[in-house]
């Protein structure tokens, strides 16, 4: 037969041929199987079909392993590795298996996973495009999650078989209308919600894709007892449910009295082991990197890249729901910094492999009572300080020594970025002017508005700019917070938007005075 390049096409019940000339295709995306992203052609290589199976008790997994059985993954040459964080390709031969247990280079650095980025080109933009939007909003295993609907993106060699997915991703990209009109004068915001999900923040998005793997490693039979992770309250989260839901011990080390008691209860009812540590975010992240380097844990922190290569896939689902348009803004909250370096990676990916011709500016917002990276850019990158993070109500991103600080300032120069601030008093405003506004949002997403906020006021954003913000976690999870906004309960701060209920008697009189004196401030009445 003459050669081919097959992918599997698993979405479609059959395999997706494409002509054997990849350069070819590049010029002549007409060839591609546009229409539904590959209607499918039926492979002159199929085996002979057998019976989808119809019993009662198939599932969606039993029904893509069948696929699988069907029309065998094979004979694309997508592949990954761990190689060393910014080495030179041209000089660095370091590398590792991701079936290997590795988080750090022989230089003691950080670790990227690097995808065979020419296997991935033989494909053009186009190709790319149409299969990610064929697959959203499916059932189909595992394609119908927004992280593995880009498998071949994040983690090519696994097992769909080996994953443990709870169909993240796929959140909602909401047009902050009353938002950005109110307060900025902004016509094309949009909020993209990845806390609105499995456990509330985006850590699932990276989570399924490192639990994956430590599945996959434990079928191997790769000493792994269990995954273990410091937290300010969404990692371990995020790490419980997925564990819990493949039955793999998970141990998570929080800071004692320093993560939200919604938070705090997730992976206790998730059956992880969890210490409450009498130290701070870093002094945990500390002692499980020592103990992960003792003991058979997996490290699950996004100091191990894995987490990053889900994590990114958010970036790409930005690009898709605006039809592949590129926004000139995208604002993250950071804190450990791994994320901002994901959603580099997200775009990048999609420059580099022609979905888009462009990326969008990235602006990482830090709190001002953990600003490390702030103050770094400050200085004009001229000398990295850790810092002690001070308490904020961004309990998530109090982090003052986050150990992908080489991977973010590098998706800043990269991406022309800025590095902005919040103090308590501008996060808590901001987070309320968007609650006010129909948002539930968290204070870390405070943090990301006050950065936009600035910049608007500067005029470094402009009015008609597309701007997306990244809401990292549920604001359902941070209510004491906003309990002690609106109620005034903060001391030195001015609650300028609180809300507080009104107590009233209950009689008639009392409940119509009371709202008799609101309808008048109100307008149109
Ligand atoms: C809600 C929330 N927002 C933002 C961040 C910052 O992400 P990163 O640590 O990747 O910078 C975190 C965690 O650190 C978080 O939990
Ligand atoms: N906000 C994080 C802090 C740890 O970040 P990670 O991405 O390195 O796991 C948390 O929720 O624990």
């Amino acid at each position: 037969m003459a050669s081919s390049y097959l992918i599997q096409s698993p979405s479609f019940s059959t395999t997706l041929k494409l002509p054997s000339k990849p350069t070819t295709l590049k010029t002549t995306p007409s060839f591609l199987p546009i229409k539904a992203a590959a209607a499918a052609a039926s492979s002159n290589n199929t085996p002979t079909p057998t019976p989808t199976p119809t019993s009662k008790s198939s599932n969606i997994r039993d029904k893509a392993r069948h696929q699988n059985l069907t029309n065998p993954p094979q004979i694309n040459n997508f592949s990954a590795k761990y190689v060393p964080f910014g080495a030179d390709p041209e000089t660095s031969t370091e590398s590792y298996s991701l079936d290997e247990i590795v988080y750090r280079s022989q230089s003691g650095g950080l670790l990227d996973v690097q995808h065979d980025l020419s296997a991935l080109k033989a494909f053009p933009g186009s190709y790319w495009r149409a299969l990610f939007d064929s697959r959203v909003g499916k059932r189909t295993w595992p394609y119908g999650s927004g992280v593995w609907s880009k498998k071949e993106w994040v983690l090519p060699d696994i097992s769909s078989d080996d994953i443990v997915s709870a169909f993240e991703g796929n959140t909602n990209l909401f047009w902050a209308e009353r938002f950005g009109k109110q307060f900025l004068g902004m016509n094309d915001l949009w909020v993209k919600h990845c806390g609105i999900s499995h456990t509330g923040s985006f850590k699932d998005l990276g989570m399924t894709v490192l639990v994956s793997q430590v599945n996959r490693l434990r079928k191997m039979n790769k000493p792994v007892v269990g995954v273990g992770c410091a937290s300010t309250g969404d990692t371990s989260a995020a790490l419980s449910a997925y564990c819990a839901s493949a039955g793999i011990p998970s141990i998570v080390f929080l800071p004692a009295n320093k993560i939200s008691i919604a938070q705090l209860v997730q992976p206790i009812a998730n059956g992880a082991f969890v210490l409450s540590i009498d130290t701070d975010f870093d002094g945990c992240m500390k002692l499980i990197r020592e103990v992960t380097s003792e003991l058979p844990i997996y490290l699950a922190n996004s100091l191990n890249s894995l987490r990053l290569e889900g994590q990114k896939t958010a970036a790409i689902e930005i690009l898709q729901q605006f039809d592949w348009e590129v926004p000139e803004w995208v604002i993250i909250p950071g804190g450990n910094l791994g994320n901002i370096y994901a959603f580099y990676k997200g775009f990048h990916m999609c420059k580099e492999l022609g979905l888009v011709d462009k990326i969008p500016r990235l602006v990482c917002a830090q709190a001002a009572n953990a600003n490390p990276l702030y103050l770094y850019y400050k200085s004009a990158w001229d000398e990295f300080k850790a810092v002690k993070a001070n308490s904020t109500f961004a309990s998530a991103i109090q982090i003052g020594d986050p150990v992908s600080i080489d991977r973010a300032v590098y998706a800043l120069k990269k991406s022309d970025g800025i590095v902005e601030e919040a103090t308590e008093e501008e996060l808590m405003d901001a987070m309320a002017m968007a609650d006010s506004t129909g948002m539930f949002i968290c204070p870390h997403t405070g943090v990301a508005l006050t950065a936009l906020m600035k910049l608007r006021k500067s005029g470094v954003i402009g009015a008609t700019d597309r701007t997306v913000v990244v809401s990292t976690a549920h604001g359902l999870k941070f209510t004491q917070s906003k309990i002690d906004y609106h109620s005034n309960n903060i001391k030195e701060m001015a609650c300028r938007y609180a809300n507080p209920p009104v107590s009233v008697a209950a009689d008639f009189g009392s409940v119509m005075d009371v709202l008799k004196k609101y309808l008048s401030k109100t307008p149109k009445y």
